[in-house]
């Protein structure tokens, strides 16, 4: 038998010719989860003056501990006049802190008495939040390359921006292949399953950042084939296939790519999934996944994730972040690498990997109730207490 191709040589051949997509301007609003297309520098400084960071009186450090008069009040979102000298001002917290005071004492600390105040000893810039202090123009806010998320929209909100150039998003074709597969929503007839895969892979390819633009049956016939994979190449920039790339003989998927691209079928030294078929048609890439629903989804965030991460230039979504787990399972394996579905528990300053008790690539449950794929390698064995590298299944 020939040998198994190893997953690092399958992400290679597939990322070989695959370069970022164009660029395209988004509401700010619409940008969660998209890829940043240029570097984003500050134009405003945040804070943009000397405010306060609490609740109090502002005045010239010089002259704490001492009785001051209040002089004025300085509300949040007004601009306040220069503080008259040896006098203190009504502050709050986020108020511009008033030209001449350098200083906030907190009002639990000061003892007020009609237009009096009595300030205790305060230190320069005490409780003063300097301007610039979260960004100052001119600084890299954010790099080309970064997915946007809550904190980093929160930047760019504090910038005043509202519009950002971002990398397209990926348009993605998922073909079913499969004449027992049909949808949720039919009765089920003898010899049928309902379409798991669909949906599985629909949620993933957004979460990792892809457009699906179609999600068709092949039927088991090769002029339909050819003229689906054709329909998919022109709406879309990746077609994902799943089903019939193992040895049986009732698909059409492979002779219709070798005629419309390239193909090339590949066994890998993995488990789940070591059928595994990749190619192109025009500018799409085709990635064909395995029917198994494990072995789809091991696959998607193997592959897919990785492939739609180069589309959009986010070099996070290169590799899935590994821990370091203890192992609370014993296994065994053979030739081939086992992406073994397992739950990760941090507690007590470590991490423990559960695996869940049946791994078949069949059984979907070992992928909705775990969160990580702890990599175990071939030929070795593994006792509870072991090391073992785990990939955390973050999009
Ligand atoms: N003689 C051999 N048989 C098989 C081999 C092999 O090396 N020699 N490899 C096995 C491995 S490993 C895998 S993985 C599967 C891959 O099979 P295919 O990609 O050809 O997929 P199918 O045969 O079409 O389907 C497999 C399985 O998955 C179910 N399926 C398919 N699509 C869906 C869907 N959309 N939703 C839910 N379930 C789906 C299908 O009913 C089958 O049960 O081949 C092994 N066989
Ligand atoms: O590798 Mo297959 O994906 O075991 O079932």
């Amino acid at each position: 038998m020939a040998e198994l191709a190893s997953v690092e040589q399958a992400l290679e051949a597939l990322l070989r010719n695959v370069e970022r997509l164009d660029n395209e301007w988004i509401d700010c609003r619409d940008a969660d989860g998209r890829v940043l297309a240029s570097d984003i520098s500050a134009r405003l400084d945040v804070p943009p003056a000397d405010n306060s960071a609490m609740d109090g009186y502002a005045l010239a450090s010089a002259d704490s501990g001492k009785t001051l008069r209040i002089s004025q009040r300085i509300p949040a979102g007004q601009a306040p006049a220069p503080l008259e000298p040896g006098t203190c001002a009504r502050i709050f917290t986020g108020s511009e802190i008033p030209p001449g005071a350098d200083c906030v004492a907190i009002q639990e600390n000061v003892s007020v008495d009609g237009e009096q105040a009595a300030i205790p000893p305060t230190e320069p810039h005490q409780n003063v939040r300097q301007r610039g202090l979260d960004v100052s123009v001119g600084a890299r806010l954010l790099e080309r390359g970064t997915k946007l998320g809550a904190a980093s929209l929160g930047l760019l909100a504090g910038q005043g921006i509202a519009q950002v150039e971002v990398v397209r998003r990926p348009r993605v074709a998922v073909l079913l292949t499969g004449d027992e597969i049909i949808e949720p929503g039919t009765a089920l007839k003898r010899g049928q399953i309902y379409n798991s895969n669909g949906p599985m892979l629909t949620a993933l390819i957004a979460r990792f950042g892809g457009l699906v633009v179609e999600q068709v049956r092949v039927a088991d016939d090769f002029s339909n084939t050819v003229e689906r994979l054709r329909g998919a190449a022109a709406a879309a920039d990746v077609i994902v296939t799943t089903g019939g790339v193992s040895v049986g003989e009732e698909d059409h998927v492979k002779p219709a790519l070798e005629q419309l691209g390239t193909l090339s079928l590949w066994r890998l030294a993995m488990r789940p999934g070591k059928p595994l078929a990749l190619g192109t048609i025009g500018q799409a890439s085709v990635v064909g996944l395995p029917g198994n629903p494990v072995s789809s989804y091991v696959g998607a965030w193997l592959y897919l994730r990785p492939l739609l991460g180069r589309l959009q230039g986010c070099a996070a979504m290169a590799a899935l972040p590994q821990l370091e787990a203890t192992a609370n399972f014993a296994t065994r394996t053979q030739a081939r690498r086992h992406y073994m579905r397992v739950t990760l528990t941090f507690a007590d300053g470590r991490i423990l990997a559960d695996a869940y008790p049946e791994q078949s690539s069949a059984v979907l449950t070992s992928c909705a109730t775990t969160n990580a794929l702890a990599v175990v390698p071939p030929d070795s064995v593994i006792e509870p207490g072991d090391p073992v590298s785990c990939l955390w299944l973050q999009a």
